[in-house]
């Protein structure tokens, strides 16, 4: 089964956790970047392509501005990634030039995804980079990202990556050698889980924060990363990256990790951006009768269906849409605006015009821009 699924890739993007970089934080390990290096070149010869996500460049820059434990403030934070960023590349490029690689720095803000020229622009230089066969290394643009910029962590980051570079696989390289059915540091009897068709609600509450200073968001993270993937039909790997050579046997198919198996059916691109690259700017709760016919018959979403409306946004904006219960199900984007679509919330469409004095559509939501999470 795994060897069958990864026979087909050609494009992988491998994530790479700050534990794994760091060691215990005290600066980059240069053994395990040479290891890293001799396998990716490996896999190039075999004719992959290779993005790396890497973390790593706060917990490289907090011994030289002498910080003792994780930064506390945010320019702290940033200073730290500025001056381990810059480290961190060279440390790659030493690396990765005893292998005949080279490599090329890639900073990203969320924003820099959620604007689609910019994403298209970003995805040009990707395959570039690809085709002239250099290994792009990409990372958040820390020293400069505020709040409302934020990717947040870097496996969602190698998540959204994967989509903007079409990859077939997402490895998550990490700490620990795996999903376990809880957190193995404070759970000794937690059992590895070797194979996930789909993530259910006890793996979620089994999976916790970082158990070390220099990680960010534990296995939570990698398990929403993972979703993605499977999302837009893409596997994914979470394994122990410290452990020489198991980059190559988690491509070869041997049991290293946990896999993640794509879901049968899956997102477009564009829809998967919709989904997760795009931040909402608002809410719009619909009554139970509209969750039905979203979530069931695939159907647009219209004002008759809606019950409120939260946040103040734009036509074209990306809103959640939520449920009686408050779940949020779906996330779309809007044809009307929030003050419009309070207006015309609960009335037919054919009265949108006389309500408005205008009409875009019968649909506050038409069904390409809709997508259910
Ligand atoms: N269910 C779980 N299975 C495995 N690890 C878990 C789980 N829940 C929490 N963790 C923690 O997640 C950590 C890995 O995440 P993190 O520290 O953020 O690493 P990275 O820097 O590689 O992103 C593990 O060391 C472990 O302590
Ligand atoms: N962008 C940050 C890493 C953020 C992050 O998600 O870290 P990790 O949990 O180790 O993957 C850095 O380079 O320090």
């Amino acid at each position: 089964m795994r060897k069958e699924l990864l026979k087909k890739v050609k494009r992988i993007v491998v994530k790479i956790g700050s534990g794994v970089l760091t060691g215990a934080g005290t600066g980059i390990d240069p053994a395990f970047l040479a290891g890293l290096a001799s396998e990716v070149a490996g896999l190039k010869e075999r004719g992959m392509e290779v993005v790396v996500v890497s973390s790593g460049a706060v917990a490289a820059g907090r011994p030289v501005l002498g910080l003792p434990d994780r930064p506390r403030t945010l320019p702290q934070k940033q200073a730290a990634a500025a001056v381990g960023q810059s480290r961190l590349m060279r440390s790659y490029e030493e690396a990765f030039s005893g292998f005949g690689l080279n490599v090329a720095q890639i900073l990203l803000t969320r924003d820099d995804l959620a604007n689609r020229r910019r994403f298209q622009n970003a995805r040009g230089t990707l395959d570039t980079l690809l085709t002239c066969g250099i290994i792009p290394v990409i990372n958040e643009n820390d020293t400069v990202v505020v709040d409302e910029l934020k990717f947040g962590d870097n496996d969602n980051l190698s998540a959204l990556v994967t989509n903007l570079v079409e990859a077939q696989l997402l490895l998550i390289m990490t700490d620990i050698d795996g999903l376990y059915t809880a957190d193995p540091r404070s759970n000794p009897d937690a059992q590895l889980i070797h194979q996930v068709r789909s993530i259910t609600r006890d793996m979620e509450r089994g999976a916790g924060g970082s158990g070390t200073s220099v990680g960010t968001g534990g296995m939570a993270t990698k398990l929403a990363a993972a979703k993605k993937a499977m999302k837009s039909g893409v596997a994914a790997v979470v394994f122990a990256g410290k452990v020489p050579g198991n980059l190559t046997r988690v491509m070869d198919g041997e049991l290293v990790g946990t896999l993640f198996l794509p879901a049968g059916e899956s997102l477009n691109r564009r829809k998967h951006w919709i989904a997760y690259t795009l931040r909402p700017a608002g809410s719009i709760v619909v009554d139970a009768g509209a969750r039905e016919v979203l979530a069931k018959h695939g159907k647009s979403l219209l004002p008759s269906g809606i019950a409120k409306v939260e946040g103040r946004f734009a036509r074209g904006a990306c809103v959640r849409i939520v449920d009686p219960e408050g779940v949020e199900f779906a996330r779309g984007l809007v044809d009307y605006s929030s003050v419009e679509i309070e207006q015309i919330s609960r009335h037919k469409s054919s009265e949108i015009e006389q309500i408005l004095g205008f009409r875009y559509g019968d649909d506050v939501i038409h069904r390409d821009n809709l997508v259910l999470l």
